[in-house]
């Protein structure tokens, strides 16, 4: 239950932040995609732990071990286990709350559920579950390049510094020039100074990470329930720290009057554009062909380095002081996860639509 994501080209993840690996196996994945496994492994080094000062200090290489599915770098249509060891736990960090709970972390919950919990280092609740989906999404990614959809996202907020410009005015590819993943070189320097700043007090810091989805066919997605961005707002929701969920004009939106806000439709060469994209790309469920774009909200991480006050699994009061390797901002590695959680539902939801009278 709960672990399965997707309808036809789907993942389940397995493993523990502090245990032996993680991993993903990936169902109805289509043969005859080619594997390109550099390009699997440059997505991970886009989250890994340890990139840079701003980041959590844990060293993983994440390098990935294809198990089953693939054969002369081709997938074969049958599932694809893809494993990463974990090589830099450092448990002991934990022992001094096995059995006390971190404010707004998931320990309380999940000893709730469960009666039993690997508490070192958040366990299965730690987004290093995150990087098994970043390797799923990798094998989505080469698949859809095949179409022609292509994945940016990058990091727009940082606390109160905001990006205040919309992504068609942006370079996209720019923001992997920096260690936040701002495409904007001098607002990612105020970004950057500000995490350490943070970082330097032993606090953590919020942020936004906007999403693009282009060269998606008009035609994918639901007109009830399923719908394309309740399934991208699924796929948002469920990574880690993260808060809110806006596609198109979002809670901007509102202020506007239906007659700003429609995006009036023209053909050029025969194909249907709109003028604006208020819409997002997405109308009653379904892409229309425009560019999809999001913006997804992250909390400040809930791991501080002081002490706070808390409770331990009996009740009584306990204070928790921040120890191990944490990110004081989630933002710049949660940029590829984002990407990465675009594709699987891109890619799903086109297979689905084979299904469909859209010809693709
Ligand atoms: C890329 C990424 C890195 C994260 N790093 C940390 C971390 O170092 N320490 C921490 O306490 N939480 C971190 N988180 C958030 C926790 O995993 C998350 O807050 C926890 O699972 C509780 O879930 P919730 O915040 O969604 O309710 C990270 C999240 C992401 C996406
Ligand atoms: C290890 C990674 O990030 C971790 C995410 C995380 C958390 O609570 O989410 C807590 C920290 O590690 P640990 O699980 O050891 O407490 C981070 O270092 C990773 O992303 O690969």
């Amino acid at each position: 239950m709960g672990n399965i994501f997707g309808k036809i080209f789907s993942i389940t993840t397995f493993g523990e932040s502090h245990g032996a690996a993680i991993g993903v196996t990936i169902n109805g994945c289509p043969a005859g995609i080619p594997v390109d496994l550099e390009f699997i492994q440059q997505e991970l080094a886009r989250r890994k732990p340890g990139q840079s000062k701003i980041t959590t200090q844990r060293k993983e290489e994440d390098q990935v071990e294809i198990l089953s599915g693939v054969f002369e770098d081709k997938t074969t249509g049958t599932p694809i286990a893809l494993l990463i060891r974990n090589k830099d736990q450092k448990s002991k960090d934990y022992s001094h709350i096995a059995d006390k709970f971190r404010p707004s972390h998931a320990d309380y919950t999940y000893e709730t559920k469960y009666g039993i919990r690997d508490y070192r280092g958040g366990g299965r609740s730690s987004a290093r579950e995150t990087a098994a989906r970043v390797a799923a999404g990798a094998i989505a990614k080469l698949m859809l390049k095949e179409f022609g959809i292509t994945f940016h996202a990058y990091v727009s907020q940082v606390g109160t510094l905001k990006l205040d410009k919309h992504y068609t005015e942006l370079d996209l590819p720019k923001a992997e020039e920096n260690a936040v993943r701002c495409p904007d070189q001098e607002v990612a320097q105020q970004m950057f100074d500000y995490i350490d700043d943070i970082r330097k007090q032993q606090d953590t810091v919020g942020g936004v990470v906007t999403g693009v989805i282009q060269g998606v066919p008009a035609g994918l997605g639901e007109p009830a329930f399923d719908k394309l961005h309740a399934e991208l707002g699924k796929a948002m929701l469920s990574i880690n720290a993260v808060k809110g969920f806006e596609y198109g004009s979002g809670f901007e939106g509102v202020q506007m009057k239906g007659s700003e806000h429609n995006d009036a439709f023209y053909t050029e060469d025969g194909v249907v554009k709109t003028k604006t994209n208020h819409s997002g790309g997405i109308q009653g469920g379904i892409s229309n062909g425009q560019d999809i774009y999001f913006n997804v909200a992250f909390k400040p991480v809930a791991t501080i380095m002081q002490d706070q006050a808390s409770i331990d699994k009996d009740g009584n009061k306990a204070v928790v002081s921040g120890k191990g390797r944490h990110d004081p901002c989630v933002v710049p590695r949660a940029v590829p996860i984002v990407e990465a959680m675009s594709a699987l539902v891109i890619a799903d939801y086109l297979l689905i639509a084979r299904t469909n009278k859209v010809k693709f």
